[in-house]
């Protein structure tokens, strides 16, 4: 049975003697580590270490992305500015990236971080490179102090797309088990959607095969199925139980182990709130309860606690889960569908509505000049039952939101661009625009667009800038028409950002 070691919250190997000296063999082996396993047909490509070297400034701490057990992490712009890349930067001897270029080249998916090639420095060192993902991982959405938490329905949609790529790994022939799945393995890219990442750990291969069954036990303390021991407990089930710890992370926002906790795992913190029915106690309090209400929660609770069951054949497969998610993901978005959650559907989808504000808002606008205060208010107030097809609609129709649901109407007039600033930051606490704004740089703020309607018509030559009033924490639309937002106006931006 292999003695486990523990890297802080990192990775966990456990060794035997006899895979130790297996692993060291492979590893202390420099013709065999220069030897990138892929074949012709693989859609990976070398790299010149030089132009990885050029395109990180030298591995400038500018670059610097992150560390992580096996190596650190750079930012790389190749192809003059047209490529933008991950480069890891592996440890000397470190044999997780044989692995990880390996599972790597043979499967691709839109779901997953996907790699691009390999490099070696003149030690013979490893790099690999990777997917460029522009919104950091999973851990520092939910954990950070600096960002504001997101909100269920992106937590409900980001889980849905883990569990789908944890699916398409169990499913591929032969499947794969990842064996680390954790919140910092998971990737924001710039849509806003989830990849997963990190195959250093993963299996490629039945669960009989020899080469799997000879692996020693490998995970995350905190996410490791308690169960897998040794080699040959290991089955993707281990990847559900891994999974269930990171639905009970998104749904609480709790770390799987924080020692501020008592109890500190995630799990025995849970459990006991998911037998007693006390489900709205799992909520993040940061964000309160979910569209949808208790019955959401406890359909994630139910899940998460079926994932994370002690007995392996007791857990649901993950196509079972994907499923359920969905379900849950479908039931919550006809719950209400908040503007800032439309938006964090994804930026692309966010696109897709633009128009559909025409003729919903009248704004209530000072003019420094005048000095008029109106009120802001929403015109158009119809609702209807379902925004259930509102995704596929969007392509071929402009639409308006009303209040948290959207009607289809037909677009008039033209939109005006809105410049950010004072309390309004907080409206949107994505990294990109946040940065945007700190910059000073208008932005197009997608959720509200302003029609050219009677009341705006006769003050063309500003930029509005929307100013929130309301202290709880506004989540869209719902709230904004609510809380009787004021839009002021400044003139000198607004001149050269008239029309989009
Ligand atoms: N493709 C990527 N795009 C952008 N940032 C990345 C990418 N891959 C990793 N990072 C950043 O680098 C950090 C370190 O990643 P890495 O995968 O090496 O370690 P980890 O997953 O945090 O820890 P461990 O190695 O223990 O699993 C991540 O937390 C993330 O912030």
């Amino acid at each position: 049975m292999g003695i486990f070691s523990c890297n802080s919250e990192h990775s966990i190997i456990a060794c035997d003697p006899y895979n130790k000296k297996q692993w060291k063999k492979k590893n202390n082996n420099k013709k065999k580590k220069s030897q990138v396993p892929i074949n012709e047909t693989s859609p990976i490509r070398r790299f010149d270490y030089s132009d990885l070297e050029a395109g990180t400034d030298g591995f400038s701490a500018e670059s610097f992305l992150g560390k992580g057990s096996h190596g650190s992490v750079y930012r790389a712009v190749l192809e003059q500015g047209s490529l933008v890349v991950a480069v890891k930067k592996m440890s000397s001897g470190d044999g997780n990236g044989d692995v990880e270029i390996e599972i790597l080249s043979r499967i691709r998916s839109p779901l997953f971080v996907n790699i691009l090639g390999f490099s070696l420095d003149c030690g013979g060192n490893k790099l690999i490179v990777v997917e460029f993902m522009g919104n950091g991982s999973l851990f520092e959405l939910l954990h950070s102090e600096s960002r504001r938490p997101p909100r269920w329905a992106v937590r409900v949609r980001l889980a849905v797309q883990i569990a789908e790529a944890v699916a398409v790994l169990h499913s591929s022939k032969p499947p794969v088990i990842h064996r680390d799945i954790k919140s910092s393995n998971v990737l924001i890219d710039g849509k806003f959607n989830a990849r997963l990442g990190d195959f250093g750990l993963a299996l490629r291969g039945n669960v009989e095969d020899v080469r799997v069954r000879g692996t020693p036990p490998a995970g995350t303390l905190g996410y490791i199925d308690p169960g897998y021991v040794v080699p040959e407990n290991l089955s993707p089930k281990s990847d559900v139980f891994s999974f269930g710890i990171l639905l009970l992370e998104i749904i609480s926002g709790r770390n799987a182990i924080d020692l501020n906790y008592s109890p500190s795992s995630v799990v025995d913190w849970a459990l006991p709130k998911i037998k007693h029915g006390e489900f709205m106690e799992l909520c993040d309090a940061r964000i309160g309860a979910p569209p949808g209400g208790v019955s959401v929660v406890r359909k994630l609770g139910v899940l998460a606690a079926r994932c994370v069951s002690s007995v392996a054949e007791k857990r649901p497969a993950m196509e079972e889960v994907v499923e359920r998610l969905r379900v849950v993901n479908k039931a919550m978005s006809e719950s209400s569908l908040t503007l800032e959650e439309s938006y964090w559907a994804n930026e692309e989808r966010i696109r897709e509505f633009d128009g559909m504000l025409d003729d919903s808002i009248e704004g209530s606008f000072k003019s420094p000049r005048q000095g008029i205060r109106r009120t802001l208010s929403v015109r158009n107030r119809r609702r209807v039952s379902s925004i259930q097809t509102r995704m596929n609609s969007m392509k071929d129709q402009t639409s308006s939101i009303v209040g948290d649901r959207v009607n289809r109407s037909n677009s008039i007039g033209s939109t005006y661009e809105i410049k950010f600033g004072g309390s309004d930051t907080s409206f949107f606490h994505d990294r990109l625009w946040r940065a945007r704004m700190k910059k000073g740089v208008t932005v197009r703020m997608p959720a509200v667009k302003l029609s050219r309607s009677r009341s705006l018509d006769n003050q063309r030559g500003y930029v509005f800038q929307l100013v929130r009033k309301s202290s709880n924490g506004n989540r869209g639309l719902d709230e904004l028409k609510q809380s009787s937002c004021s839009i002021l106006l400044n003139k000198e931006v607004f001149s050269s950002t008239e029309k989009l």
